[in-house]
């Protein structure tokens, strides 16, 4: 079995919850991917870091993160699995809000600065918080080279994403987990 397909057997059986929910968005949905229960999973979230280097291994960049909370373990996957192959890759956390205290930082962790960055997600609905991701990232100097997502819901994402002039990619899709 491959990194890809263990991971989609992981995330339908741990995050896949059906019923009506409400999204971040406000946006009504018959099903839920709870994907913080995959990438703080001490088997899934090994996956999570391969297999999301892997869809993004042709693009230039050395440092990965996105909007807390979903991104931050897909971003810490992600430097820990090149990590163990020898490579390096920095993270990043966006918060919702600067700190208002400390070094009342937006973005915590690795200076972005002047530096090519990944922006990523655990999930994407509408895209919103991908982007909220990427223009933080902007604003402090970085350049953004794409954005990557764990599991796409089809839903206007990649629309979004790309309509900034961004390539868009996700590794497991709708049809993957049979919804
Ligand atoms: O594409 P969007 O419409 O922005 O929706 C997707 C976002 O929703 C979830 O996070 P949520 O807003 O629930 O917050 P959390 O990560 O802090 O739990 C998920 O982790 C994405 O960040
Ligand atoms: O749009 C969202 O808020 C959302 C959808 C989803 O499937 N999973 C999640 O964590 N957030």
């Amino acid at each position: 079995m491959s990194d890809l397909t263990d991971l989609i057997q992981q995330i339908s059986d741990l995050a896949v919850v059906r019923g009506k929910v409400t999204l971040a968005s406000g946006r009504e949905a018959d099903y839920y991917v709870d994907m913080r229960r995959v990438t703080l999973d001490g088997v899934a979230s090994p996956l999570v870091g391969r297999v999301m280097n892997d869809l993004v291994a042709d693009l230039d960049f050395d440092a990965v993160g996105g909007l807390t909370l979903g991104a931050d373990p897909v971003a810490t996957a992600m430097l820990h699995a090149r990590a163990a192959a020898g490579g390096r890759l920095d993270a990043f956390v966006v918060r919702k809000e600067a700190k208002a205290h400390g070094l009342q930082r937006r973005i915590e962790g690795t200076e972005v600065a002047g530096r090519r960055v990944l922006v990523v997600e655990d999930t994407s609905t509408t895209g919103g918080s991908a982007l909220t991701a990427v223009e933080a990232v902007r604003e402090a100097g970085g350049i953004v080279v794409a954005v990557a997502v764990v599991v796409d819901r089809a839903t206007g994402a990649a629309e979004t994403v790309e309509r900034e002039g961004l390539e868009y990619r996700y590794a497991v899709g709708l049809t993957d987990l049979g919804l």
